[in-house]
C-alpha cells in the first residue's frame, strides 16, 4: 500500500500509460433533467477478480441516487488499481482490466473501464478523481442540457464501507487527500457486512454532507478474496461472477497458485473461511 503525504497532482502533472485514450463511449452527453446535477460514479479497487457485487454497487447507488438525491448519473467507471499497489492476490493489470471490461461490456449498458490507473505507477485516489474531472470537464467539456447549456459533471467516489473505514486509520490516507476526496468530490458508500457504517464515518463528520450512505437491501457478501480461495481449491465460482469472467479465468488458468506463499493472503483466506 502506498500512503502519501504529498498533495494531489495538478492537472499538468498527470502521467499517462502508452497509447492511452479516455473511454467515454457510454458517457451520456445530454442531461435528461436540467434541474439535476450531473455526476459520474468512479469505483477504485483491485478487482482481482471483479465480481457481481462490484457491479451491484453501481446499481445500488443508482437506485439510491434516483430516490434520495438531486443528482443525475451520466456515467459509471471502474478504475482498477496499478500493479504497484502490491496487495496480496493482485493479479497483473492486464488480466484485471480485461476481466473488468468483459464484465462491464457484457452485463451493463452504462459502465466503462478506465485503464489509466492500472497501466502506470501507483496513483492515489485523490489523483485518480482529478484525472476523471480533467478528462470529463476540461477535455470533453462536461455535458449539456437539452437546451444546449453546458454543465460541469461532478466526479464522485463509489466505495464499500470497509474502504471508508480505512480513512480513519492512521497513515493510510493523508488529511489533504481526504479533504480533496470528501470535501471537493464526495462519495457514495455501500454498506458491507461486517463493517459498521456509522463507526466508519464517525471520524469523517466534517465531510458528512458529502458522504451518502447506501444500505444493501439484499445482502451480498461475495468478495474477491473468497473467490480466489475457491478457485485455488478447485471449487466453482459460477454465478458469483459474470460468465464471461469465469470463462476467462478458466481459459487462462488464473488464480490457481495466486499468492499461496503470502502470509497476508493466508490470513485473509482464514478470515474468509471463518465467515463461511
Ligand atoms: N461485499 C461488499 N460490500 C460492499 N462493498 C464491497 C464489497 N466487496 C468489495 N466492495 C468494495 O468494492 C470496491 C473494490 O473492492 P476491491 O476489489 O479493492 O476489494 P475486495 O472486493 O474487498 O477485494 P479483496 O477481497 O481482494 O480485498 C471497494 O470500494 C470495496 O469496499
Ligand atoms: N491514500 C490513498 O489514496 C489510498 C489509500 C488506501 C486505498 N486507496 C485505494 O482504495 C482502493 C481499494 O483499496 P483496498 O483494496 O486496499 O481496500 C484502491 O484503488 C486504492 O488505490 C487509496
Amino acid at each position: 500500500m502506498m500512503p502519501s503525504e504529498v498533495p494531489p497532482h495538478r492537472m499538468s502533472a498527470f502521467t499517462y500509460p502508452p497509447d492511452y485514450s479516455f473511454p467515454h463511449h457510454r458517457l451520456h452527453p445530454i442531461l435528461r433533467d436540467p434541474t439535476k446535477q450531473p455526476i459520474v460514479l468512479v469505483a477504485c479497487g483491485s478487482f482481482s477478480p471483479i465480481t457481481y457485487l462490484h457491479l451491484r454497487m453501481f446499481e445500488m447507488a443508482k437506485d439510491y441516487i434516483r430516490q434520495h438525491t438531486d443528482f443525475e448519473i451520466v456515467g459509471g467507471y471502474l478504475s482498477p488499481v496499478s500493479d504497484q499497489y502490491k496487495k496480496p492476490g493482485l493479479l497483473n493489470a492486464n488480466h484485471r482490466a480485461t476481466m473488468c471490461t468483459l464484465a462491464a461490456e457484457q452485463t451493463s449498458s452504462w459502465l466503462m473501464v478506465d485503464p489509466w490507473e492500472a497501466f502506470q505507477n501507483y496513483q492515489r485516489t485523490a489523483v485518480v478523481l482529478d484525472h476523471f474531472d480533467f478528462e470529463i470537464n476540461t477535455i470533453l467539456g462536461g455535458v449539456q442540457t437539452q437546451e444546449g447549456e453546458k454543465r460541469d459533471v461532478r466526479v464522485m467516489l463509489l466505495a464499500g464501507s470497509d474502504l471508508i473505514s480505512t480513512m480513519s486509520e492512521p497513515g493510510v490516507w493523508s488529511h489533504q487527500d481526504l479533504e480533496h476526496i470528501l470535501g471537493r468530490y464526495g462519495t457514495f458508500i455501500i454498506e458491507r457486512a461486517g463493517s459498521a457504517m456509522d463507526q466508519a464515518i464517525e471520524n469523517l463528520a466534517r465531510w458528512r454532507h458529502n458522504i451518502y450512505l447506501v444500505p444493501q437491501l439484499i445482502q451480498n457478501d461475495v468478495s474477491s478474496t473468497k473467490v480466489r480461495l475457491f478457485l485455488r481449491r478447485g471449487l466453482s465460482v459460477r454465478y458469483l461472477l459474470p460468465a464471461a469472467v469465469v470463462d476467462y479465468i478458466e481459459e487462462n488458468n488464473l488464480y490457481l497458485d495466486d499468492g499461496a506463499g503470502s502470509e497476508k493472503e493466508k490470513g485473509k483466506e482464514k478470515e474468509a473461511a471463518m465467515v463461511r
